[in-house]
């Protein structure tokens, strides 16, 4: 495992030294959450946290010691600290895959104020880039309906973090297998692949590279029919070899097509095998797709089984930043919790300060989700027949609203940092059992209803308190 504990930014090192001087024994709490969903839809799907689990607890190294003594901007007092301190926070999260909304905090962080301070960017980072890719899956597995997607983006993605850590974000968000081998051996997810055009470039004519292909591979023929002519070359070559594996006693697996107008050529694919007897052969599609064009094909009636897609998901393209954010939200001093909060001119900016707790309200007795709640972590929601909340949206109109009949599901559970790590297949799973309890309105990939999460009266009235003193 990389020690990743020096991937912060100097300036949380800055404030650590001086926290450490002036204030040795104050605990403090920071909130992890963002205000805007990637794409404009209307949740972000959590992911990375077992990565941040792996980075815990974090320490340096006496190597580490001796760069920051290079760098002459802290006393020896500081550098023994940064050498010498115990890990002491504890994290609470909301767990991987959940659906989250803009405000909720999705992990905070509570401990000594200089310990907790240096976590930012390292959580940031790994939270940022997870859950967007993670949405981004979701959206488009969402548009390709019950079609398997391979994850083909490490070619593309930015750098290699984001091709193996976004392999593991894609298939929490849906992705059905990933062609990147090293995601796939890491995090024991599907691999799954085809061939390049290389293969059929490299031998004297494409019907005897799809024979070659074949000759290694007569399970697993899925042959890329683009590379000269899809329907006077590839598909009538993909059907004579196709009839010799089955005189030989194998089904053939398919064809992927990689360029041109998708919907006529898949098509009059589609027509070619099934007139040549192989009505089962797979279609799978691929070519800068993202889920406007997976949807645009489908609604077009393309005959589509199998979507691979790269670059529009592996750097979520079309909406590439998740502006997950760290924030201070109280700090504990002499045994006294003291709410803190950030001020703004723009509204939407204003903090909401406290230990807090998210709370998933459904109809009472049933699995449908109506909202979300932010309150005080020790307000007693979870056995209140009735509930005061403000709309946590500082756009909204602030009226208040009474809920009732409701059950309230506790969405912040506490981190062990020793828990071994489940398989992205299993976080996928508990995500589309998340996911179906949200209503169908809000998981629209255009224009979607909003999904409301609200804030206590209690919680309304201390932030307002703290906007007046301030
Ligand atoms: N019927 C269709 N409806 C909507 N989008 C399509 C359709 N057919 C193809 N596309 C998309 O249009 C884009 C076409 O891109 P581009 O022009 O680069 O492809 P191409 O020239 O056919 O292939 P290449 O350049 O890879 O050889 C791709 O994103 C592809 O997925
Ligand atoms: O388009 P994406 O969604 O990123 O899917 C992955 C792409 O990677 C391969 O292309 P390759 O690198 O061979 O280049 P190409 O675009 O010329 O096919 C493959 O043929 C797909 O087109
Ligand atoms: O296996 C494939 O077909 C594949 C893998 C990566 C990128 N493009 C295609």
């Amino acid at each position: 495992m990389r020690n990743l504990s020096l991937l912060t930014d100097l300036y949380e090192f800055s404030m650590a030294n001086g926290f450490q001087k002036d204030m040795p024994d104050t605990r403090a709490t920071f909130d992890i959450f963002f205000r805007k969903v990637p794409d404009q839809g209307s949740f972000v799907i959590a992911a990375g946290l077992q990565q941040i689990i792996d980075a815990l607890p974090f320490s340096f190294t006496s190597a580490d010691i001796d760069y920051f003594r290079g760098l002459h901007l802290w006393d020896e007092d500081f550098l023994n600290f940064l050498a010498h301190f115990k890990f002491d926070c504890h994290l609470r999260a909301i767990p991987e895959g959940t659906p989250v909304f803009p405000r909720e905090s999705l992990l905070t962080v509570e401990g000594p104020i200089a310990q907790a301070q240096l976590l930012e960017t390292l959580l940031l980072t790994i939270l940022n880039h997870q859950s967007l890719i993670a949405t981004k899956a979701r959206r488009i597995t969402f548009a390709a309906g019950n079609r398997p997607i391979m994850e083909f983006g490490a070619r593309r993605a930015q750098g290699a973090d984001s091709a193996i850590y976004g392999a593991r974000a894609a298939v929490i968000g849906g992705a059905a297998s990933t062609s990147n081998v090293l995601a796939g051996k890491l995090f024991a997810i599907p691999v799954a692949g085809t061939m390049a055009h290389s293969w059929i470039e490299a031998y004297p004519d494409e019907l005897t590279a799809f024979r070659q292909w074949a000759k290694y591979y007569p399970d697993n023929s899925a042959l890329l029919v683009d590379t000269y002519d899809v329907l006077t070359s590839g598909i009538p070559n993909a059907i004579t070899v196709f009839k010799e594996l089955r005189a030989s006693g194998h089904e053939p697996v398919g064809i992927r097509i990689d360029s041109g107008d998708i919907t006529s050529l898949s098509r009059q694919a589609r027509q070619m095998l099934d007139e040549a007897g192989f009505p089962k052969a797979k279609i799978t599609i691929s070519n800068a797709l993202d889920e406007n064009i997976i949807e645009s094909l489908l609604h077009q009636g393309a005959p589509i089984d199998n979507f691979g897609v790269g670059e529009k998901l592996i750097t979520s393209a079309s909406s590439p930043v998740l502006s997950g954010v760290y924030k201070l939200a109280a700090i504990e001093q002499n045994g006294q919790l003291i709410p803190k909060i950030k001020i703004s001119d723009s509204r939407e900016k204003v903090t909401i300060p406290g230990k807090k707790q998210v709370y998933r309200l459904y109809h009472q007795g049933s699995h449908e989700a109506f909202a979300d709640v932010i309150a005080l972590a020790d307000e007693p929601i979870a056995e209140q027949h009735e509930l005061n909340v403000f709309d946590s949206n500082p756009l909204s109109v602030s009226k208040i609203q009474k809920l009732t009949q409701f059950d309230a599901k506790p969405l912040l559970k506490p981190v062990d940092l020793k828990q071994k790590a489940v398989s992205p297949l299993t976080i996928q799973d508990f995500s589309k059992q998340c996911l179906a309890e949200l209503p169908n309105e809000t998981k629209r990939l255009t224009n979607p209803d909003t999904y409301h999460v609200y804030m206590t009266t209690k919680l309304a009235n201390l932030q307002n308190e703290l906007i007046d003193e301030n």
